[in-house]
Parts: structure tokens; C-alpha cells; sequence
């Protein structure tokens, strides 16, 4: 694939315009086509005037700051921006595979050389971003389905930092848009919580493609947060010793307790299950076809 060429005077009418891939409060996603290299990119158009009254302004500043200085295999890349009178564009790396949250819906449980995989990736992109968020304190990742797309060759891509376009599907989840199933326990006892929310997200989100539900789902938010306060957990029968193992790892109350990122990737389920000679292959082939 040709690289887009940098230019900071993009307009939109550079463009082709595709269909509509995701709206959310401030703004679409549409698939788009740079016309002169034909380069198939993600859309993102935010609208100033909603921006302007919700003081959202500094905050996409910020992330657009943020994430164009991202660049990993495994976090989707944001390539440039540029804005007219009502509209802020941002061009975003287009992930073919879509949603892994329209995946689960479909697929309702992932196998576990798939669901291995994307741990294994996520290990990776959260590896940068904690050598990144040196510099950026403040990089909030929101890990769960719905802000995780699928690129090429099935590479993960960690996306959507803390925008808050969701998809076309409206409302994600029975509860309330933004679900309350990945907090981790700290964030509801409004302690101080640092990087290692991310190891609890892991948990939860691995818990979720392989048994096809959150681990602390339940029909009330109330019920939810008592569940996650006192860590109820249980696996279906037939669930694989080794996923247990590394799921009550990641899913302790206290988070000097959780397995650190490098022994999530090293875990045994991870090696026997996730294929990482492929999943590093795919990084080379990525890497020469940008
Ligand atoms: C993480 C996130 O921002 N999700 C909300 C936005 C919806 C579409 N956005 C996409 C973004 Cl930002 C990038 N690539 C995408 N690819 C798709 C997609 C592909 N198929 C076949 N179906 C879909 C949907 N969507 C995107 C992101």
C-alpha cells in the first residue's frame, strides 16, 4: 500500500466519501478514499459546534495530540487532520475487519487461539503506550470491545482514545451506553487508579470472548458493582484450567496483585493457544506494506 502523503492543507473534497461506518454523539465515521493515492482511510468527522458547547474542544486537542504520536502494529493509527468551518476531520487508519464487539455478538464466543491472539496483541499495544505514557500521564485506554477494531490479517487495533463516537449500532449493551462491566474496583472505591486498571480490562475483556459474557454480569448496575466489589467469580464447567489461571490473575481486588503485562504474554495460556509466530509475521508484513 502507498503511504499517505503528508500534507497539513488536506481538504475535504480530497476525498471520496464511503459509507457511513459509525456515528456517535459528536460526529460519523465514514470509510474514505484519498483521490490522488486512492488511500483508504477511516473518516472521523467531529462537529465544532457540538464540541464547543460540551468544552470538548481541549480535549480533542489533546487526543488527536496524543494518538498522532502513536504508532504501533497494534493501535490504530491516526495519520493527520485538518478542519473547515463546522467540521474537524481526523484520518484515521481504516480497520477492515471492523468491531471485535460486532465479532462477539456474531461469533457469541471467540475460540481460544483466536481470543489469544488479541490478548497477546493487547499486551503488545499496552506495553507501548505504558513506555509512551511516560511522557503522556494521562493516556486513558478504555479497554473493551467496543473501542478494539480488526485490521488486516486480523491485527488488533486499539482505538477510539476516549472519543465518544461509538458505532451504528446505537447502544451497544442492554445497560446504559458505556457499559459498566469492565470497572475495575478501585475506580468505584474512587481511589487513585493508575496503569494497572488496564490488567482488569484484560481480564474482563479475555473472560468475555471466551465464555461469551462479562464475568460479573447480572441484570442490575447495582448487582454489577456488588459483584465486582467482592469479586464474584465463576467459570462455566469445561473452561480450560489455564484460562482460569490467568483470568483470577488479572482479576484481583488489588492491583499490585494482578500479573504484570510481560507474564500475561508469557502465560501458558497464551503460548499454547495464541499464534505468535503469525501474530509477529503479520507485524513484518504490515510493516512492508506500509
Ligand atoms: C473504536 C471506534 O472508534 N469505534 C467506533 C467507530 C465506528 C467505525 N470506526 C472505524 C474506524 Cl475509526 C476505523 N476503521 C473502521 N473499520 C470499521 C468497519 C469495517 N467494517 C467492515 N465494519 C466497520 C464498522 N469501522 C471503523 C470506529
Amino acid at each position: 500500500e502507498k503511504k499517505i502523503p503528508k500534507s497539513s492543507s488536506w481538504t475535504v473534497e480530497d476525498f471520496e466519501i464511503g459509507n457511513l461506518l459509525g456515528r456517535g454523539r459528536f460526529g460519523y465515521v465514514y470509510c474514505g478514499r484519498e483521490k490522488q493515492t486512492r488511500f483508504v482511510v477511516a473518516l472521523k468527522i467531529l462537529f465544532k459546534a457540538q464540541l464547543k458547547n460540551s468544552k470538548m474542544e481541549q480535549q480533542v486537542k489533546r487526543e488527536i495530540e496524543i494518538q498522532s504520536n502513536l504508532k504501533h502494529p497494534n493501535i490504530l493509527r491516526l495519520y493527520g487532520f485538518f478542519h473547515d468551518e463546522q467540521r474537524i476531520y481526523l484520518l484515521l487508519e481504516y480497520a477492515p475487519g471492523g468491531e471485535l464487539y460486532r465479532r462477539m455478538q456474531t461469533e457469541k464466543v471467540l475460540r481460544e487461539s483466536e481470543a489469544a491472539g488479541y490478548v497477546y496483541q493487547l499486551c503488545n499495544a499496552l506495553n507501548y503506550l505504558h513506555t509512551k505514557r511516560v511522557i503522556h500521564r494521562s493516556i486513558i485506554v478504555d479497554i473493551k470491545p467496543e473501542n478494539i477494531l480488526i485490521g488486516k490479517y486480523g491485527i488488533l487495533k486499539l482505538a477510539d482514545f476516549g472519543w465518544s463516537a461509538e458505532s451504528t449500532s446505537t447502544c451497544k449493551r442492554t445497560t446504559l451506553c458505556g457499559t459498566l462491566d469492565y470497572l475495575p474496583p478501585e475506580m468505584l472505591n474512587g481511589n487513585g487508579y493508575d496503569e494497572k486498571i488496564d490488567l482488569w480490562c484484560l481480564g474482563v475483556l479475555t473472560y468475555e470472548m471466551i465464555i461469551g459474557k462479562p464475568p460479573f454480569d447480572s441484570q442490575t448496575q447495582h448487582e454489577t458493582i456488588r459483584m465486582i466489589r467482592s469479586i464474584e467469580l465463576t467459570f462455566p464447567t469445561g473452561t480450560s484450567t489455564d484460562l482460569r489461571d490467568l483470568i483470577t490473575k488479572l482479576l484481583r481486588r488489588n492491583p499490585a496483585d494482578r500479573l504484570p503485562l510481560k507474564d500475561v504474554a508469557q502465560h501458558v495460556w497464551i503460548t499454547k493457544n495464541a499464534d505468535i509466530a503469525a501474530i509477529e509475521d503479520s507485524y513484518v508484513k504490515r510493516k512492508k506494506t506500509l
